[in-house]
């Protein structure tokens, strides 16, 4: 049995997760989230894993250790989550009308127990990937990006909207996985994951 544990504050993860039923704790990371990639893809790779690692050199035992960042990009720029209502105000201005892609990077540690000897512990598994989907959001004026921000919904979330809240009337259309806009692209974690033997709907156990 290996203890899963989600390396992540974010509560919409949380939510997914227990959707399908994988049995967890959550231990977020108050890790400093430094960026030395360029490409989205590469930065949201890179602070998922510096999550789950932060947490993974504080447990003992058998474990898989979660973590997930999740970033927009539209027309080479990174989004994160705003820092006030201006900056929300300006990211929002460059979504509506247009379309942008969502990025979640994913990296996955798993702990075995096995010793090597003595001295050192066996090596983790590392499993690391980004999902991408395409959202269209439909053209919006002023006054309606005023009033989604007075909601207080993009103050946590990348790109300064909830698909999954009341910016879902914004939305045109998607490409790919819903829940990897949500922060959590779960059907990918789980294919990959049972494809290595280990199937998190059963505590980690192989099929
Ligand atoms: C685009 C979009 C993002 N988001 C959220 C998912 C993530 O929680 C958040 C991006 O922030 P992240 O930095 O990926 O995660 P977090 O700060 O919430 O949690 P932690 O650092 O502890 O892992 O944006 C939505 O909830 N809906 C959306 O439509």
């Amino acid at each position: 049995m290996y203890k899963i544990i989600l390396a992540s504050g974010s509560p919409r993860r949380k939510e997914i997760l227990e959707q399908v039923g994988v049995k967890f704790t959550v231990l977020s990371s108050d890790k400093e989230e430094i960026i030395t990639k360029e490409k989205p893809e590469e930065i949201v790779k890179e602070l998922a894993c510096v999550k789950a690692r932060d947490i993974a050199d504080k447990v003992e035992g058998k474990a898989i250790i979660i973590g997930a960042d999740t970033m927009v990009a539209i027309d080479g720029q990174v989004l994160g989550k705003p820092k006030n209502e201006v900056d929300a105000r300006a990211m929002l201005q460059m979504l509506q009308g247009n379309r942008h892609q969502v990025y979640t990077g994913v990296s996955v540690i798993i702990k075995s127990d096995v010793k090597r000897d003595e001295f050192n512990a066996a090596e983790d598994i590392i499993i690391s990937f980004t999902e991408k989907t395409e959202v269209w959001v439909y053209p919006m004026k002023r006054k309606q990006i005023d009033k989604y921000i007075a909601t207080g919904e993009p103050f946590d979330k990348a790109g300064a909207y909830g698909i999954q809240g009341k910016f879902a009337v914004n939305i045109e259309k998607i490409e790919g996985d819903y829940y990897n806009i949500v922060g959590f692209p779960i059907a990918k974690l789980y294919t990959r994951l049972y494809e290595e033997g280990i199937d998190i709907l059963n505590n980690g156990e192989e099929q």
